[in-house]
């Protein structure tokens, strides 16, 4: 692992109890965890609380998109659990961005707040069936800038956008890439993808890595074979 990259392993398990012999494996010193919508649905806040007890940086990757009002309890109620960084869709707009940086205004310790800009798992296709004629770097970067202009910390965006983003909003902005793929591992439904050291010499802040490593035979190995490769 580089002084600026590091590894989130996305916890896609279905419940707690699959999740807990990886995480009983890791330790903070090595990987941030991802908590997304199936894990804490299932498992709820104790077990996202428990993460943070045990000292890990936990991104609550629940991309909340709702009315600002909405958006800014929700957001208030995640970053109590303690967490290192939450997430929204930049799509929600300015005034649901803003709302969502109010809600930890006035905390302490708050968490990052970041925001979706276009899902690694789509398209320029994609876009275009959603109304959006720009391109997927074009469409990242205007989002990118909103979350910017809102006051938010950073962005999910591909690894393809990430110097884009950096030229235009600073390099205190965080990037966070899913749809990061070693090389020979499955891409699944990812389609903005990139090796984990070709993203690391970007400079990119947190690589967010799931199957790859969840689905490999050795988890553990597998993680401790992609932080080696951040270093070659
Ligand atoms: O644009 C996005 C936003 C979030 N994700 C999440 O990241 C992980 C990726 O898992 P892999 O198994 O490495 O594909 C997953 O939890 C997604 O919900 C994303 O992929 N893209």
């Amino acid at each position: 692992m580089t002084a600026q990259t590091t590894v989130f392993v996305a916890l896609d398990y279905a419940d707690a109890q699959s999740a807990w012999p990886l995480i009983d494996k890791l330790s903070p010193q090595e990987c941030g965890l991802k908590v997304g919508k199936e894990l804490f649905t299932s498992a709820g806040p104790d077990f996202v609380r428990e993460l943070v007890k045990r000292d890990f940086k936990v991104f609550l990757d629940l991309k909340f998109h709702d009315i600002p009002t909405t958006v800014k309890k929700a957001v208030r109620a995640a970053a109590e659990l303690g967490v290192w960084m939450v997430n929204v869709h930049a799509s929600g707009g300015k005034r649901m961005l803003e709302a969502a940086r109010e809600a930890v205004a006035d905390m302490q310790n708050p968490p990052l707040v970041i925001a979706v800009t276009v899902l690694t798992s789509m398209t320029e296709d994609d876009l275009r069936e959603i109304g959006i004629r720009s391109s997927a770097e074009q469409h990242v970067l205007h989002l990118a800038q909103l979350a910017k202009s809102a006051g938010l910390d950073g962005v999910v965006c591909s690894a393809w956008e990430a110097q884009a983003i950096a030229d235009a909003c600073g390099h205190d902005f965080i990037r966070v890439t899913p749809g990061i793929r070693p090389v020979g591992a499955e891409q699944g439904d990812q389609r903005r993808i990139m090796t984990p050291p070709e993203a690391a010499a970007l400079g990119i802040e947190v690589l967010v890595i799931g199957r790859p490593i969840t689905q490999a035979k050795d988890p553990v190995a597998a993680l401790h074979a992609i932080n080696q490769s951040l270093t070659a």
